[in-house]
């Protein structure tokens, strides 16, 4: 049995948070290969290290003195090392990191010593030999990592039968240079660490029991799941559940690898099993009406019309060209008999909004295209709902009752998920109305 254990910002976050896990490791002895993320908030006002270098990084490219950001740093790793009582001697890692920072490194650089400087000290406390992630994750130019060069590098630089700290969120380009992932990035690397041990099971530990029905900082304390698929998880990360990664299923998905996310405030809690097939679970308890609520605000509908549209060969990829011309991605492509509606993240189109505008009321000759912004899309998702006949039914009656005005409907083709676009204002208001509907009186 080999389990690859990744502990989140949160985990990591102060001498407490070391002890706790010291307590998860030496309770399992096949919990070897641990991968940590740079330490996080220890209360709301506090910093995650990651946002600190960020900053810092930010100043020294304007030629602003970062000092004051830098020692914040340093004094945080000096207090969780000293509360600690550890001797590791880290004078020449921060003299190292500012002798880079005066020579102009690059933010990637910068960034990861988050992760770095955490994962030397979690090795050290845990007794657990520290491997640099430089060494065994391999990214290609074009930003991808590359498995097979990763798998050769794993094998080469990771011993077998010990306890080994990596550090998650960079790897190195071909040319030895560090390459972070997007922000949340260490659980891919969690993930990519479990598909090149074939790790039975990815314990991904955080501060919260578990993938919740919904975002807790807009619903109070809401249930907990049990058994999630791959596909439900990915939706609900997608579209805004940032307990996970986006992307950390992909590396798991060929071997099958469960994850199991864990509370490390709470470790007796079983937490939410994520699998790429839940039939098993399923057959013993029928799964909720609604796994997961999730979503974003932010995107912008725009309706292009005209008669007949819907009938008109090549409209679509019309449309569509425009905005992969200006290397725009599209969320959704809803229709009408009349108009085509694009959804997409406004923040994509801010630079171009009248350009694309122009282009596809020529290209299309339309008769009339409209702009709305500040739209937020919410993604229910359950593989319970194709059971259950006449939800989208419920939603506008819900809706209605509270008040919210539907901008847009979409269900995908497996009635996994449905998407409603709604005002950026009404957004919390929705979620809530979901939770309380489908969940709480779920069988009304
Ligand atoms: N559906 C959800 N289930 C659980 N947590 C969620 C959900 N949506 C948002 N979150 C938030 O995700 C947080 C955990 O992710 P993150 O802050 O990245 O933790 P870590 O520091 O462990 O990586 C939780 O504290 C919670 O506020
Ligand atoms: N430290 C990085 C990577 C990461 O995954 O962090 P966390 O596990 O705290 O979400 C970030 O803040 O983006």
């Amino acid at each position: 049995m080999i389990k690859v254990v990744k502990f989140g910002g949160s985990s990591v976050a102060s001498a407490k948070q070391f002890e706790k896990i010291k307590g998860i490791i030496e309770a399992d002895p096949t919990r070897q290969l641990i991968v940590s993320s740079a330490c996080g908030k220890t209360a709301k006002e506090d910093h995650k290290v990651t946002d600190l270098l960020y900053l810092t990084h930010a100043h020294l490219q304007y030629g602003v003195p970062a000092d004051h950001i830098f020692d914040q740093i340093v004094a945080k790793y000096e207090r969780i090392k000293t509360n600690l009582g550890l001797d590791l001697d880290l004078t020449d890692q921060f003299a190292q990191i500012q002798a880079q920072m005066a020579a102009g490194c690059t933010v990637d650089y910068l960034v990861s010593r988050g992760e770095y400087l955490t994962s030397m000290l979690l090795a050290e406390y845990l007794g657990a030999e520290f491997v640099d992630a430089r060494e065994v994750i391999a990214f290609d130019y074009s930003g991808e990592v590359n498995m097979e060069k990763s798998a050769t590098q794993f094998a080469a630089r990771v011993p077998k039968g010990k306890r080994v700290v990596i550090p998650g969120f960079y790897g190195a380009l071909p040319n030895g240079s560090i390459r972070i992932m997007t922000r949340g990035g260490s659980d891919v690397s969690g993930a990519i660490l479990a598909a090149l041990s074939g790790a039975d099971v990815y314990e991904n530990w955080t501060d919260v029991s578990g993938i919740l029905v919904t975002d807790p900082r807009i619903v109070d304390n809401p249930k907990r799941v049990d058994y999630i698929t791959y596909a439900e998880l990915r939706e609900l990360s997608y579209m805004g559940a940032n307990v996970l990664h986006d992307e950390t299923i992909l590396p798991l998905a060929d071997q099958q690898i469960p994850i199991n996310i864990r509370n490390t405030n709470d470790p007796d809690n079983p937490g939410t099993m994520i699998m790429k097939d839940c039939s098993e679970q399923d057959e013993k308890n029928a799964p909720d009406y609604i796994t997961g609520i999730s979503g974003k605000k932010g995107f912008s509908l725009i309706t292009c019309a005209k008669v007949h549209m819907s009938s008109e060969v090549g409209a679509v990829r019309k449309v569509l060209t425009v905005f992969e011309r200006y290397g725009v991605s599209i969320e959704l492509v809803p229709a009408g008999v009349d108009n085509i509606t694009v959804v997409v993240e406004t923040k994509q189109i801010e630079d171009h909004r009248y350009e694309i505008i122009a282009e596809l009321k020529e290209e299309l000759r339309l008769d009339s295209i409209r702009v709305m912004d500040n739209v937020a899309l919410i993604a229910i998702v359950g593989r319970g709902m194709s059971q259950k006949p006449g939800i989208s039914g419920k939603f506008f009656a819900e809706f209605g009752a509270h008040d919210i005005n539907i901008r847009i409907i979409n269900q995908s083709a497996d009635e996994v998920d449905i998407i409603v676009g709604v005002d950026n204002t009404d957004f919390e208001k929705a979620i809530s109305c979901i939770y309380d509907r489908f969940v709480l009186r779920a069988d009304d």
